[in-house]
């Protein structure tokens, strides 16, 4: 097909979402992945769970893994009081063109900063580049294989602190074991899980909560 699915879901949203309006944004990218195309956004019913935790956290800084096409990051922004800010990195760079017109389309442009780029080679630079103490909440939604390893970098980067919350996707499906072992087995982390399913699927998923107790 001459076009991309992250382009189609690009088009979804100009057609059926209002400028500056992110709740259209999200309604629109939902209704076309259940009604058209699958596509890997945390989608709405493990979406709403992350909406809860984010009004919990009421976090200043955000680090979203894994921005594809902006949908989560849309769902957090939203939630964000004026001077909160996150910090999306985006490995691919199609699906970061693309997330940029998704969030530019829902207004949230100014607390949003996507950067392109491997988590594991960004990580180290955060406090450097943006001036980033600690996180607030991290969501996890990137390469699978990479939270665990980029969870340890995050705590010898000073970038986790006491009261940090992780938030996890796809922890049963397409599944992070390791990192799920090293969460729950550590001291330094407070864990639960969240049971849902893989976005608009049947198939189980969930998310794995985890706040930081410091040293
Ligand atoms: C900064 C940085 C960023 C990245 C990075 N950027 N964007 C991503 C996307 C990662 N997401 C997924 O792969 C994913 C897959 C599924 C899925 C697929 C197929 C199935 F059959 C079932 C489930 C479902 C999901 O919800 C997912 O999130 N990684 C990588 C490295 N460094
Ligand atoms: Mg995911």
């Amino acid at each position: 097909t001459r076009t991309s699915r992250p382009q189609r879901i690009l088009k979804a949203v100009q057609r059926k979402a209002t400028v500056g309006d992110p709740q259209s944004v999200i309604t629109a990218i939902d209704h076309f992945c259940r009604h058209r195309e699958w596509a890997m956004n945390v989608g709405d019913e493990k979406g709403s769970i992350l909406d809860s935790v984010v009004n919990e956290v009421s976090p200043v800084t955000v680090l979203e893994l894994g921005t594809y096409c902006g949908y989560s990051t849309v769902r957090i922004a939203r939630l964000l009081p004026p001077g909160a800010c996150v910090i999306t990195l985006e490995f691919n760079p199609d699906y970061a063109a693309i997330a940029r017109q998704v969030i530019k389309w829902s207004g949230l442009e100014d607390k949003v900063q996507l950067v392109e780029g491997a988590s594991g080679d960004w990580i180290p630079w955060m406090k450097e580049h943006f001036g980033v103490q600690a996180f607030d909440l991290v969501f996890l939604d990137h390469w699978k294989e990479r939270y665990l390893p980029d969870t340890k970098l995050l705590e010898e980067c000073g970038l986790i602190q006491k009261g940090t919350v992780l938030l996890a996707d796809n922890v049963i499906c397409p599944g992070t074991p390791d990192y799920l072992e090293y969460v729950r087995n550590s001291p330094h982390y407070n864990s639960q899980y969240y049971r849902s399913h893989l976005e608009y699927t049947k198939a189980e998923d969930g998310l794995e909560k985890s706040v930081f107790l410091g040293y």
